[in-house]
């Protein structure tokens, strides 16, 4: 379990706790203790049981989510749920005069609750819907988080594949784009792994920013990423992947006080009718491999160059 994101919720973790200790201060303060043979242990485990598991969602909504509005709406909205739920709990404990105020009250927090945590999960629908759209190009249909590739947070190839797969069953028209950074392995060498991995994420997120929300982006092999274009014609594929290309090529890696830039190899393939997976791949491979000697016939071996 990562608990990194409990640290950013101080007073959101400080403001719970003010709640069960102001809770059990009311209690103790204004009510006296009964006997134990008078505590219905039933009514205890229900109502503990329901406090319990408020704050459990409590810890977990913490836990997954950055602060913001729909975080503290809903931390908020579960407090006041929690805190009807203790003063209901406690009063198995505690026995109240007549007049006191207290049991009166004990219900209000809930419903109160129960709006914000209502607005909280609106929210929260909304939220979803953006980050959705966002997705979309990393994942096409399906969310299968255990085939995501750690360094650049997009999907591995084996995903591509089904995905691939899927799409010339459908048939219609559709492009494969693969695209390759020049000289990685010399830059990784020059500058470390960790810098390597910050430049695959930097290129995946361009990729990314040129792509459509109907595509989908892949990590495909170490520096190499594809790209599945539906509904793209062979030369509006070319263009939008020249645009990654220009995109990556003026792109101004801050490595320490260098500024590194890096030239992409990129070859585009269109489905033919019937054309299997593989063969399609294959085509898409091995028009790469020819553009990698065309590039190093034109501009010799070196293509990543930097700027103190
Ligand atoms: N930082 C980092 N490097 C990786 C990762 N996966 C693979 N690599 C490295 O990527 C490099 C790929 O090397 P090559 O296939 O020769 O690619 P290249 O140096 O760009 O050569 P050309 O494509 O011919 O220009 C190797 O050094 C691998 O160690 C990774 O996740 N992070």
């Amino acid at each position: 379990m990562n608990f990194a994101l409990l640290k950013l919720h101080p007073r959101m973790i400080v403001f719970t706790l003010s709640i069960i200790v102001l809770a059990l201060l009311l209690c103790s303060t204004i009510g006296v203790t009964k006997p134990w043979q008078q505590v219905d242990w039933w009514d205890v485990l229900g109502e503990g049981g329901t406090v319990l598991l408020t704050i459990l969602w409590q810890f977990f909504l913490l836990l997954s989510r950055p602060p913001g509005r729909v975080t503290t709406l809903l931390t908020v909205g579960l407090c006041c749920f929690m805190f009807s739920g203790l003063l209901d709990f406690l009063d198995e404990f505690f026995r109240y005069p007549e007049e006191a105020w207290l049991p009166l009250i004990e219900n209000i927090p809930a419903p109160f609750g129960m709006i914000l945590i209502s607005k909280g999960l609106y929210l929260w629908y909304q939220e979803m819907q953006v980050l959705n759209a966002q997705l979309r190009r990393r994942e096409a249909n399906v969310r299968e988080h255990q085939n995501v590739d750690w360094v650049t947070r997009l999907y591995r190839a084996d995903y591509m594949h089904e995905q691939l797969r899927l799409q010339l069953e459908q048939g219609g028209r559709c492009c494969v784009a693969v695209v390759d950074i020049d000289q990685f392995d010399a830059f990784n060498r020059r500058f470390g792994h960790p810098e390597g991995d910050r430049l695959l994420r930097e290129v995946a997120e361009l990729i990314l920013m040129n792509a459509r929300l109907t595509d989908l982006v892949c990590r495909y092999a170490g520096d190499r990423f594809i790209l599945l274009m539906p509904q793209l014609t062979f030369t509006q594929a070319s263009l939008q992947v020249q645009q990654i290309a220009s995109a990556v090529k003026h792109l101004a890696f801050k490595s320490g006080d260098m500024a590194v830039f890096h030239t992409l190899t990129t070859a585009v393939v269109e489905a033919a009718e019937d054309e299997s997976c593989e063969a399609l791949l294959r085509r898409l491979n091995t028009q790469l491999a020819q553009q990698k000697v065309t590039n190093q016939e034109l501009h010799g071996a070196t293509v990543c160059h930097a700027r103190g």
